[in-house]
């Protein structure tokens, strides 16, 4: 773990997926949470109903925002796209590594003029694929050797990270640099359904793993006191 990042330095390497349909669902989800312990992370499914202005909303209440809009797409599209997450003042963006290291680069290259840019991270392999759903794309590599390929492409390409399983996060530690973000959703506590996920790990282990940041939705989301799981969830990672 970064250790700016230390649960209760104001820098948690936790990240809450605020996977609604509604910007109110997500805007009284945000409120139940603590700005200081967790920041947010908003997808397809929120920006697309509520938009930027919904982004604003969130970081009004203090929360670091994770735009998670995974763009994919020719370099100057994703280039113009990350500079407009820039100037929503977002914390982290994220692209697809498998657009190539033409169109990383572009997107990197678009933030270097911005005083605070936001992390730019790739994805690897969804989290929610397995061995066969590779297979299906007609790629035959396991999921670890191609996260262990898109991440050093991703690390030449200037980036600051990946997102990838936890299963995938210590792998890195070989092949991209000490400060590469190793940003992991499938995160699942002891006894939670895996839903559509393939690759899950337990907030502990992913930790253990190497990974600086957990992105977890649903079994937070989903609790009955979701305050009460992230406090959980910082204990069980805290060191020592
Ligand atoms: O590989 C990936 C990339 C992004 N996600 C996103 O993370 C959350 C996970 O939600 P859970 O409810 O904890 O499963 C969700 O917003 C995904 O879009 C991912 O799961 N895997």
């Amino acid at each position: 773990m970064l250790e700016t990042d230390l649960p209760g330095t104001g820098q948690s390497p936790l990240i809450v997926a605020l996977d609604y349909p509604e910007p109110d669902a997500a805007l009284a989800m945000a409120r139940r949470l603590d700005p200081r312990l967790v920041r947010v992370k908003v997808g397809k499914q929120l920006f697309t109903r509520a938009g930027p202005a919904l982004v604003t909303q969130l970081q009004s209440l203090g929360f670091g925002v994770f735009l998670d809009l995974k763009f994919h797409d020719i370099p100057n599209t994703v280039a113009g796209a990350v500079a407009a997450a820039a100037e929503l003042g977002v914390w982290m963006v994220n692209v697809h590594a498998s657009g190539g290291a033409r169109m990383m680069r572009a997107a990197r290259d678009a933030l270097t003029h911005y005083q605070h840019p936001p992390l730019l991270v790739a994805v690897t392999v969804l989290t929610s694929m397995g061995p066969e759903d590779l297979a299906e794309l007609g790629i035959t590599r396991s999921p670890a050797d191609c996260v262990r390929h898109l991440a050093q492409l991703t690390a030449t390409c200037g980036l600051d990270g990946v997102v990838c399983s936890a299963e995938e996060a210590g792998l890195l530690s070989e092949c991209t640099p000490p400060e590469f973000l190793r940003v992991t959703p499938g995160i699942r506590l002891p006894g939670d359904d895996a839903d559509d996920q393939r690759r899950v790990v337990s907030p502990r282990n992913a930790i253990d793993a190497g990974a600086s940041h957990l992105v977890m939705g649903r079994s937070i989301t989903g609790a009955r006191d979701p305050a009460q799981v992230v406090d959980s969830v910082l204990a069980s990672i805290a060191i020592g």
